[in-house]
């Protein structure tokens, strides 16, 4: 069963996130991150390949595009805050 982060798992999960430009949700216990594309086919494309992540992990973000522009917000709502599995998609986004 997922479970929201502890204290030191948010210590060390989410410290590295917010070096690489995640931000906490003010109010919410959630992350966020704007990605910026070249056009909207790198940002739908990006998305896409997200999207199977999503599925595969049965975790599926809070997102918008428009245009090149992607913002995504991340939390868990089946524990109503963050837990492991927001890190491990927000990782594998800065990653695709
Ligand atoms: C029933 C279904 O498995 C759940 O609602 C899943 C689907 N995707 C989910 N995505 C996110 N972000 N949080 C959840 O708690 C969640 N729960």
């Amino acid at each position: 069963m997922n479970e929201r982060l502890s204290d030191t798992g948010r210590k060390t999960v989410l410290a590295p996130l917010f070096d690489t430009g995640w931000e906490m949700v003010e109010g919410r216990d959630a992350i966020r991150k704007t990605y910026k594309f070249e056009n909207f086919v790198e940002a739908f494309g990006w998305m896409t390949r997200a999207a199977f992540y999503a599925e595969k992990w049965n975790h599926h973000p809070e997102w918008s595009n428009t245009y090149n522009t992607v913002e995504v917000t991340l939390t868990t709502h089946d524990v109503d805050g963050l837990s492991s599995l927001d890190a491990k998609l927000a990782r594998k986004m800065d990653g695709l």
